[in-house]
């Protein structure tokens, strides 16, 4: 069983409540935690778009997503009347100061002034300034609430700046909530008890024993409903300035003296600080970016990204970067990050591949112990070691796994990642949101690659959708004797 403890009453708006998100994350999510019995009665969902529908109307999509996304052996026709019974709809432009924000205000002062209240902008990036600015001017803004901002924080150095400070001139960056769904996922915090938690892995967490680190996130899906999204997007602002340069920070940061917000969020700040920029003169060497042609996924043909979106483009689906983090801790060590779009399959994974053994003792080197972090799917741990092979008299070895599955309590399968984060920001915890400093010291780093790509600096590769990738990228980890994970033996 999880062990749960409930929420105080909170008041979460939800700008863009009519949006995919909504309806397929967030109202989820909220539901579950009520199922779980987190979210007091008293609590309200209210949701506001520009769609003119009243409260009824828009309870029946918020069933209808329920019964879409949340599965039937979770679902109870109580439980669902009783977390609709939380929802209210306000129809407002929330980017305009004339919209009709009397209502949502009345709304909002039926609960006591010090109930807690979390704004969570489910729109596009660009309404969040105006918004902020609408909910100020309408006296919205109380010490006790908070903003949530969904990603993309801009799609460079400058639109993260303007979004950055749009927000900022009116709530306190304590008060900034920058989500990134991916430090919710319950391997990616596992990352810091792994390492800080078990001496003997942080006595062999440096370059001095560690090889080589690949950090992939891969999935099956296209684009899906999102390609008008997608294409202004791509692969490394959609998931490396973001997602895998955070668990980056996570796999490389120094010790943080305790768990306080700030005090990790400083440590994960020094990694940014500390990866070596691509320059002009080094991007074709560590970068390498695709996009998929047709081919097979689950055994079923699927379209190439240009027929899906039926426009040329020159938007990357697949991004592969060979990253350096500029400490002495991991001198000499590569980081490979790797994202994908139509990928052979969905995995999400760290991998630690260790010095070999400086030994001659049995014939030929061994081969290296590799430490596998699974994000997702099938969460854990693995550790390939050496161990004599016992099938033959001579002394040969073979490779044995250790292997840990990491389950809830009951085999219940883990939460998904809003759920945490969904209600950390009703306690006020930050932990796993972002800074403003880190956003922008992940673009420092980002933005000469993407400008690179942009001006055709490192060709577009192709790869068959349902395959791993491009050759090149393999090519890339081969020059230094590396291989990804699913090449080594
Ligand atoms: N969908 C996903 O899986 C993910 C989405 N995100 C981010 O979440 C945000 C929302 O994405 P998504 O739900 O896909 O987008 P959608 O286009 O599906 O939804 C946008 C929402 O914003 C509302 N909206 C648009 N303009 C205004 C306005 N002026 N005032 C109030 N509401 C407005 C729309 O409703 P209406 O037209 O009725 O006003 C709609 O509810 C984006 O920042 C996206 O990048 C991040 C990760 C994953
Ligand atoms: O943020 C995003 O993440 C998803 C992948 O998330 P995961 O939890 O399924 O690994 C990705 O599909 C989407 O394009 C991106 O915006």
């Amino acid at each position: 069983m999880e062990h749960v403890q409930q929420v105080e009453p909170f008041d979460y708006v939800i700008f863009g409540a009519t949006g995919d998100l909504t309806m397929r994350k967030l109202l989820p999510a909220l539901y579950n935690r009520l199922r779980m019995g987190q979210i007091p009665d008293d609590a309200r969902i209210i949701g506001t778009a520009r769609t003119d529908i009243d409260r009824e109307g828009y309870v029946a999509r918020a069933r209808e997503a329920l019964e879409r996304f949340i599965p039937d052996d979770v679902r109870s026709p109580v439980l669902v009347d009783r977390f609709l019974k939380l929802v209210h709809y306000v129809t407002l432009d929330g980017t305009k100061a004339d919209s009709d924000w009397g209502v949502l205000s009345t709304v909002l002062s039926d609960a006591p002034a010090d109930r807690i209240r979390v704004y969570y902008f489910a729109t596009a990036p660009q309404l969040y300034g105006s918004i902020c600015e609408n909910l100020h001017s309408q006296g919205l803004v109380t010490p006790h609430s908070r903003v949530v901002l969904e990603k993309p924080i801009g799609t460079d150095m400058a639109t993260a700046t303007a979004i950055n400070d749009g927000v900022g001139q009116y709530f306190p960056e304590n008060q900034i909530y920058r989500i990134d769904h991916y430090l919710g996922k319950e391997t990616v915090q596992n990352v810091l008890a792994l390492r800080f938690a078990n001496p003997i892995m942080n006595a062999i967490w440096s370059g001095e024993q560690i090889e080589s680190v690949q950090i992939t996130a891969a999935e099956t899906v296209g684009v899906e409903g999102r390609a008008s999204y997608y294409d202004t997007s791509g692969a490394m602002r959609d998931m490396i300035q973001n997602h895998l340069l955070q668990v980056l920070c996570l796999v490389a940061m120094e010790a943080p003296d305790s768990l306080e917000a700030d005090t990790v969020r400083n440590a994960k700040l020094a990694v940014l600080n500390a990866l070596r920029p691509i320059t002009d003169d080094t991007v074709a060497a560590e970068t390498v970016r695709g996009q998929y042609t047709a081919g097979v996924v689950g055994g079923q043909s699927v379209p190439g990204y240009l027929e899906e979106l039926g426009q040329p483009s020159n938007t990357e689906t697949y991004a592969a970067i060979r990253a350096w983090v500029d400490t002495p801790r991991w001198k000499g060590v590569p980081f490979y990050i790797r994202t994908a779009k139509r990928s052979a399959r969905k995995v999400s994974e760290i991998v630690i591949r260790f010095r070999s053994a400086p030994t001659t003792l049995f014939g030929s080197a061994p081969p290296e112990n590799v430490l596998v972090i699974r994000v997702q799917p099938n969460e854990g741990i693995e550790l390939h070691l050496n161990v004599k092979n016992p099938a033959l008299d001579a002394y040969t070895l073979r490779t044995a796994d250790l292997d840990t599955t990491i389950r809830m309590e009951g085999g219940l399968p883990f939460p998904d990642s809003y759920e945490r984060l969904l209600l950390d920001a009703v306690r006020g915890n930050p932990i796993l949101f972002i800074r403003r400093d880190e956003v922008e010291a992940a673009w420092r780093w980002a933005e000469p690659v993407l400008n690179a790509w942009s001006e055709n600096k490192v060709p577009m590769q192709t790869y068959s959708a349902g395959s791993y990738g491009p050759e090149t990228s393999a090519e890339m980890l081969a020059e230094r004797g590396d291989k990804w994970h699913e090449d080594m033996e």
